[in-house]
């Protein structure tokens, strides 16, 4: 896994390295430009000799300091350059004034207000160096120029760019105009303008940010490549930080999910997992497949008197058991070998829902709690954290989420008016907190969180963008997965984390025309491309 920084993180980290006198400010900047001249190259070789013509963009801060090191570097690998400066020169700060200095030796710069939408679409190269981690407010002013990048990069087509006669577009550590922290877009008074830019190729520095993952970042970013700096200073940083560093899901080792080879099925767990009543068991099954597929060694599908004939009629490997009611999975849960329990999916919202949930919450067992078991507590969520413990996992959608912890969701729905913005990590870890277990906020951003503030992102998104599994019953095939996990022994948050994994690259396997039904079978694929 890899980590996600926060602003404040990157610059502690730059500060710490500074500061032990390994590197200079100068020298960081210095390599950043020369990341991204390197990145550029990598990504588009044809830009490379011939006249080819650039505009670099450049802003107030460090970030226009990078500008600076990038028009120099590309005018030294044969470019023509022509550079906008945003703001006053005077007012740059010390490195990034230096490289200005030092590039004027060359060549001119111009007020951004010189700049025209006839320089933009001329040019082959346009280079985003106006704002990065620092921007804390929103830019008026720039609206109509992020509103032109947006037409470039969205009119012809991330893999077409320049070669339609089109600039491509580069930004430098993020697109002007986004938080990079929450990813979300620093808002424009008039909605006829564009909040931030947009681009091609993002090119970021020593380690990826939280705003590359989150809300519209990724939409952004186009694509994203982490060049080193040579911050090697960090690993003393992070010795002392790294409780408060997101992770980013990546893939994960064989050996977690390999099965011991003298094992039988009550090694690996018995999960139960409970269906609705008679025209309401769809969901249900699907998440007991899912748990019975991720490697749960028995599943048992609870279901209700009215719906014991269309369960039976559709199941197979999963088994079936008769509860009725709180009483009736009370006797059940007497037997300590269900050792992992799902409820939500198809559950329904009546009162008996909300007896059921506390009851399996009373047994105290690894709990997973989706769809209806948390819509039931829409009016009264506290009863529902007096009862969660740390071996639940609540798997909310944003509507879910919203209806559990409504201020929470108040506060991420808030425009970003001053930085860093509230972010999904921030609201997630904040639930987890309140909820006091695992909290997994679903979507192509689905954020992860224990209450001790551990989180990680799992991202499908860029790559591994899997649109398809905003499809019926997706979120229910989660849930059985991580409660086959959980019946395997995980622990909750590596529950969450693995079950989400597997669930994108699930879809991935499949592609185009998924349906929930698909997302199982795709797990012996999926395992054994990993090595299994
Ligand atoms: N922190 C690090 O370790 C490194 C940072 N580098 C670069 O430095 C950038 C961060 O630099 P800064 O912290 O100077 O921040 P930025 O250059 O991203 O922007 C901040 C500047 O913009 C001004 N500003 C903010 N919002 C504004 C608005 N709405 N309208 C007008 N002006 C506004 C601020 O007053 C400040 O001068 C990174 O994104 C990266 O490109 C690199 O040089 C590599 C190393
Ligand atoms: N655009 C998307 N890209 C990737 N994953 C998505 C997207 N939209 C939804 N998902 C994922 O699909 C699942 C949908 O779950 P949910 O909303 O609970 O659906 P349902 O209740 O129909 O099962 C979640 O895991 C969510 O993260
Ligand atoms: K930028």
């Amino acid at each position: 896994m890899t980590e996600l920084l926060t602003a404040a993180q990157m610059r502690a980290i730059e500060q710490a390295a500074i500061e032990s006198g390994e590197v200079t400010g100068l020298e960081l900047m210095e390599r950043a430009g020369q990341g991204v001249v390197e990145a550029i190259f990598e990504e588009w070789p044809e830009l490379e000799g011939g006249d080819r013509k650039a505009v670099v963009l450049c802003g107030p801060g460090n970030n226009g300091g990078d500008g600076f090191v990038v028009a120099r570097l590309l005018k030294e690998r044969g470019c023509e350059v022509e550079v906008f400066l945003y703001g006053d020169a005077d007012k740059l700060p010390p490195n990034a004034k230096a490289n200005y200095e030092r590039w004027s030796e060359t060549g001119r710069v111009a007020p951004l207000s010189e700049y025209t939408r006839g320089e933009g679409w001329g040019c082959d190269l346009l280079v985003d160096a106006l704002f990065g981690t620092g921007l804390s407010r929103p830019s008026p002013d720039l609206g109509n120029l992020y509103w032109n990048m947006e037409d470039m990069v969205d009119g012809f087509g991330i893999e077409f760019g320049h070669k339609r006669g089109r600039p491509a577009i580069v930004a430098v550590d993020f697109p002007s105009g986004i938080c990079s922290d929450s990813g979300k877009e620093f808002p424009h008074e008039d909605a006829h303008y564009r909040f931030a830019a947009s681009a091609h190729l993002t090119v970021s520095f020593h380690q990826s940010k939280q705003g590359h993952f989150l809300s519209e970042g990724a939409e952004l970013c186009g694509k994203v490549v982490v060049k080193d700096i040579g911050l090697s200073e960090e690993k003393e940083w992070r010795k002392d930080n790294w409780k408060a560093l997101t992770k980013l899901i990546g893939r994960l080792h064989p050996n977690w999910f390999r099965k011991d080879q003298d094992g039988h099925k009550y090694h690996h767990g018995h999960a139960l997992v409970l269906s609705g009543s008679h025209g309401s068991t769809g969901a249900a099954r699907l998440a007991a497949r899912g748990a019975l597929r991720i490697g749960a060694g028995l599943v048992t599908l609870g279901s209700p008197r009215s719906a014991m004939l269309e369960n039976a009629a559709n199941l197979t490997a999963v088994m079936l058991k008769q509860i009725d009611g709180a009483l009736g999975l009370t006797e059940v849960l007497e037997d300590m070998r269900f050792n992992a329990i799902c409820l939500g999916p198809g559950l329904g919202i009546r009162a008996d829902t909300q007896a059921l949930v506390l009851t399996a919450l009373k047994a105290n067992r690894p709990t997973v709690l989706d769809a209806d078991a948390l819509t039931r507590f829409s009016a009264n969520p506290d009863v529902l954290f007096g009862l969660l413990h740390k071996d639940c996992v609540i798997t909310p959608h944003g509507g879910e989420f919203t209806k559990l912890f409504p201020d929470i969701a108040e506060k991420l729905a808030a425009p970003a008016v001053t930085g860093p913005a509230y972010s999904k990590v921030d609201a997630t870890r904040e639930a987890a907190a309140r909820a006091g277990c695992v909290v997994l906020f679903k979507g192509p951003d689905t954020v992860i969180a224990d209450p001790d503030g551990r989180c990680s992102i799992n991202s499908a998104q860029y790559d591994r963008a899997a649109p398809w599994l905003a499809t019926a019953g997706s979120g229910d095939v989660l849930a059985g997965f991580i409660s086959g996990l959980l019946a395997r022994g995980f622990s909750p948050m590596q529950a969450a984390e693995t079950g989400a994994w597997l669930h994108v690259e699930c879809a991935r396997k499949f592609g185009p025309g998924l349906i929930a039904e698909d997302l199982a079978e795709q797990l012996p694929a999926v395992f054994r491309d990993l090595g299994l």
